[in-house]
This record gives structure tokens, C-alpha cells and sequence, in this order.
């Protein structure tokens, strides 16, 4: 497979907070990865960095081969993004700002624009309406347009549905998964609405202290993943295969979250007192990310 986005060894601070540390992460062409991570783990800055929109403090990333510091045009067209919240080009109508990326970009599928405006509300006197005078959900909503705008090969989104009620959440997602998925776009995806990316993201990536700590196709994870509890008399002496976390409670048990469940199921097989249960997408996020 081609690396989309590649970064290596990436670290980012502010002041004396530690953000990234030495992350390494890729991306590859037509896969759909939803990134996940605690409030302030530092997804908004992971994202930053690999646009090229803030400087790393170590490390290197790029975009289809070139450095993010010094995109090239072209692939500079190939690339669609929707930041987490967007003040810029407020003073402009949605009409106007619509236009100035048209003029900027080779490609615009006024089509598809004028379809999205149409089906999301956006009517001749919204579009002639300043931009700082659109609420919050409608503001998201023309920044995904903006960044549809151009058929992108690659799509970043920073929780682009924050801000949507539930039908504009729904509308967006059938619009990634009918016409941007399929179209093989590779798509990176921020969001805490863990039942959105069960829909769309076929790979999730979870990122703890500054770094990429658990990722693979949901399935496999969600396949794999398992939380056993026993005597800790037991399980103390023993390293489990895929190991994610291990727990000793008050009651004499500990309880191990583990990615693969081919030694534990032959644990519980030998010891009876273990208790082993699959875990959900939402279990996995508490377990990897606290
Ligand atoms: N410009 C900045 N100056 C100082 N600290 C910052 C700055 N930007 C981010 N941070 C800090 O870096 C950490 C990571 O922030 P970031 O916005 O990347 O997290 P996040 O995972 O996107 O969070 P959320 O899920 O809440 O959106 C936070 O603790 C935040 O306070």
C-alpha cells in the first residue's frame, strides 16, 4: 500500500505540556480511519501538524510524499480539510467564499456543491448572508461543502459533526459514506460520537500520551479485544499476549484488557475462576484512552 501521510517521530509542546512525543503514524491510500482520543489529548494538534498548519517541535511529516512545509500546489488540490471550528472568511457570504475556493482550486464540482447547498439548507437568501451571522451547525456544514468542494483525494475532518443535529449528522455521514468512501478518498476522521464512526471508519486509531497507542480495522480490534478478570494470585505472574492494560482491584482480582483473545480464552479454559468478556467500541475507547 502507498503511504498517504506519513509521520515519523513527531513531537509538539506548548509551554511545558508534552502533546505529541514521538509519534509515528500512517495513513494509507483509501483507508478511512477515525482518530480518537480524550478531550486534550491532542487530536486538533495531531491534525495540525499534519497539515502542515503548525510547526512540530521534532520529527517529519508528509502529504503524498512531500513535506508538509513545503506542499506542492498540486498536492495541496488533493487535499480537503474541515477544522474543528472555523472563524475565517466570516465578513464574506457563503455564495462568495464558495467562489474564491472555486477560483482557486483546477477542479470544482459545482454539481455536487450546489446539490449539498441545496439539500442542507442553504437557500438563495442563506447563501447571501454574511457568514458570521450563520449559526454554528450551518457554518459546519459550508465548511464541509467548502471542503467537498473539489473532489479531494484525501479528507480531513476535525469533528465535523460537533455542531450538526441528529439529521444534519445523518445526511453527512450517508454523504461520505455514498459519494466520498466510495470514491476511494483516503479519510481521516476526529469525532467522540462513537456510534458515527461505527458507521464510517473502517480503521480507528487511538491516540493516548502523544502517541498513536492502538490502532487496526475495528473489526479485528473489536474481534480481538478482551477483558479478562481472575485471581490476581493468577494472573500477576502472567504476561498476556496483546496486552493493553492491567488492573488490580481491592478484591483480590485483576482484570487485563487485552488486543488478542487466543491466550486468554486457553487461560479461561485451564482456570475456572477467570472471566473473560468482549468489549464494545465504547469499552475499548475507556479502556485504551484513561
Ligand atoms: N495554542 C495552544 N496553546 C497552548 N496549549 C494548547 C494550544 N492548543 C492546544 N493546546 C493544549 O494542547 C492539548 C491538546 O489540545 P487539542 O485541541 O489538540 O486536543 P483534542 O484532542 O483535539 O481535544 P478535544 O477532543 O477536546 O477537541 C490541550 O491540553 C490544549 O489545552
Amino acid at each position: 500500500m502507498t503511504a498517504v501521510i506519513q509521520m515519523s517521530r513527531v513531537s509538539k509542546h506548548f509551554a511545558s505540556q508534552q502533546v505529541l512525543c514521538n509519534l509515528d503514524w500512517q495513513v494509507d491510500a483509501g483507508q478511512v480511519v477515525g482518530l480518537l482520543g480524550r478531550n486534550g489529548a491532542g487530536k486538533s494538534t495531531l491534525i495540525e501538524c499534519m497539515l502542515g498548519l503548525r510547526e512540530t517541535d521534532a520529527g517529519s511529516v508528509t502529504i503524498y510524499g512531500e513535506d508538509v512545509a513545503n506542499l506542492s500546489e498540486q498536492v495541496r488540490a488533493r487535499i480537503g480539510y474541515v477544522p474543528q471550528k472555523s472563524e475565517v472568511f466570516e465578513w464574506l457570504t457563503p455564495a462568495q467564499m464558495l467562489d474564491y475556493f472555486k477560483a482557486l482550486y483546477p477542479r470544482w464540482n459545482d454539481a455536487k456543491v450546489k446539490a449539498l447547498l441545496a439539500r442542507w439548507g442553504f437557500d438563495p437568501a442563506m447563501c447571501n448572508k454574511q457568514i458570521s451571522k450563520l449559526s454554528g451547525g450551518e457554518k459546519q456544514r459550508l465548511s464541509i461543502i467548502r471542503a467537498l468542494g473539489h473532489d479531494p483525494d484525501l479528507l480531513i475532518l476535525d469533528e465535523p459533526v460537533s455542531a450538526l443535529d441528529p439529521l444534519g449528522r445523518r445526511d453527512f455521514l450517508r454523504e461520505l459514506v455514498d459519494n466520498v468512501i466510495e470514491r476511494g478518498t483516503t479519510v481521516v476522521f476526529s469525532t467522540h460520537i462513537l456510534s458515527d464512526l461505527e458507521r464510517v471508519a473502517l480503521d480507528v486509531a487511538f491516540l493516548k500520551d502523544g502517541q498513536i497507542a492502538l490502532q487496526g480495522d475495528m473489526d479485528s480490534l473489536l474481534e480481538g479485544a478482551r477483558r479478562v478478570t481472575g485471581p490476581s494470585a493468577v494472573l500477576d505472574g502472567v504476561k498476556l499476549a496483546g496486552e493493553l492494560r492491567r488492573q488490580k482491584g481491592r478484591d483480590g482480582c485483576t482484570s487485563v484488557i487485552v488486543s488478542e483473545h487466543g491466550e486468554v480464552e486457553a487461560l479461561a479454559a485451564r482456570e475456572p475462576a477467570m472471566r473473560v468478556e468482549a468489549l464494545s467500541l465504547e469499552d475499548l475507547f475507556i479502556e485504551v484512552t484513561q
